[in-house]
């Protein structure tokens, strides 16, 4: 397994972060909100094209072990924290992948939101059964879908009367909020409102470390390997971060068969600091390596593993992870936070006039900013 790289990437400043970010008066430039919302909409349009794919498409994907690999890291964390009955918030729910994770816990409502609408009518037709891939029994708890940008929408104030929810998942879509500290706020924001207190937090992301280490080992602005290329802009030349500008440090990211789009750099102990200022305190931590190393010694999760196929299942002449694979996973990480205070002694009870159990077109709310 590689050792964890120094942490040597932008460090904690935010006051005088916020100061250079916001200026004397407070609030975005004009020119700083309209590029934000074109990154977004960039995001948002890239995902939105990337339609369901059959699962023969799927299986021949370059990426597939990789994509087992990942579905195995979120399988543990929704095992490892969701009790039956939750009430889930997932946020860029995208086209609705965990859905199988959240059924096999038991949970009781699920609301998922995402910014791209050809992601969320995907997650609509899979909540339903319909899709391809799914060929199952529909799932058993109702849910609700919104298309919103979640890190500026008021989603605490929109889902007050859904909350509080037991869970919040944000799974490999964090760092997107992490283009302006303004964003990256919003969404802990609505994070820690919308969760009881006790709830969790579980999440992955790119792993800043581990980028900005490779990005100063490589020669030029651009590292990378057969299944992925990140690729920084001459901005960067210096290959330094001042900890005084710890948001909107933009990178592209190409991941074979999956992702072509501006990400951001997230230090992780800064995310830590301002997850604190919203009372989430930092449960867990880990890199995907360390995390399937440690994981996949318990026994249920080692059989899991055996049965998503990551990593085979022992039989000579099947394929597992390439090198290739093993290293762009190296590039991310698993967090969970926990909201402060004491549990509720008592589960609120279920409102029955929350979410659907089939979904229409009709029922995806879209809120715009
Ligand atoms: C790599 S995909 C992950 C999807 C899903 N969480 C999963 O693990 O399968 C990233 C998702 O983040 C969503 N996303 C990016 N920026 C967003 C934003 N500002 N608000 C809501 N969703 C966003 C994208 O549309 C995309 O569905």
């Amino acid at each position: 397994m590689n050792k964890r790289p120094r942490e040597d990437e932008p460090s904690s400043s935010l006051a005088s972060a916020q100061k250079r970010q916001f200026g004397a008066g407070g609030g975005y430039g004009e020119q700083g909100y309209s590029e934000e919302r074109i990154s977004a909409q960039r995001v948002a349009d890239h995902y939105s094209a990337r339609s369901n794919q059959t699962l023969e498409e799927r299986e021949n994907s370059p990426i597939i072990h990789l994509k087992k690999l990942n579905n195995w890291i979120k399988s543990v964390l929704v095992q490892l924290y969701a009790r039956p009955g939750d009430c889930v918030l997932d946020l860029a729910c995208g086209k609705g992948g965990d859905l199988i994770k959240w059924d096999k816990a038991k949970v009781g409502y699920y609301v998922g939101v995402d910014i791209a609408e050809g992601s969320i009518k995907d997650c609509m037709t899979r909540y339903n059964g319909d899709s391809d891939q799914q060929r199952r029994k529909k799932f058993s708890f109702p849910a609700r879908l919104i298309c919103a940008d979640c890190y500026e929408t008021r989603l605490d104030e929109y889902l007050c009367e859904d909350a509080p929810f037991d869970i919040c998942s944000c799974q490999f879509a964090m760092h997107y909020s992490w283009s302006t500290e303004a964003r990256a706020r919003q969404a802990l924001a609505n994070i820690s409102a919308l969760l009881r207190p006790g709830g969790t937090f579980i999440g992955t992301m790119p792993d800043a470390n581990v980028i900005i280490k490779r990005l100063r080992e490589s020669e030029g602005m651009e590292f990378g390997n057969s299944v992925y290329c990140i690729t920084f802009g001459e901005e960067y030349t210096e290959k330094k971060f001042p900890a005084s500008r710890p948001f909107g440090i933009k990178y592209k990211f190409h991941l074979e068969d999956a992702v072509d789009c501006p990400e951001w750099v997230v230090p992780f102990h800064l995310f830590k600091l301002l997850a604190e200022e919203f009372d989430l305190e930092l449960v867990l931590m880990k890199n995907f390596h360390e995390f399937v190393h440690e994981y996949v010694q318990r026994p249920e999760f080692a059989d899991l593993m055996r049965r998503l196929g990551p990593l085979g299942d022992g039989r000579s002449g099947q394929s597992t992870l390439s090198q290739d694979e093993w290293e762009a996973s190296y590039l991310y990480l698993a967090f969970v936070l926990r909201k402060r205070g004491p549990p509720p002694s008592q589960r609120r009870a279920n409102n029955p006039n929350r979410g659907k159990t089939f979904l229409a077109e009709e029922d995806i709310e879209f809120l715009s900013i």
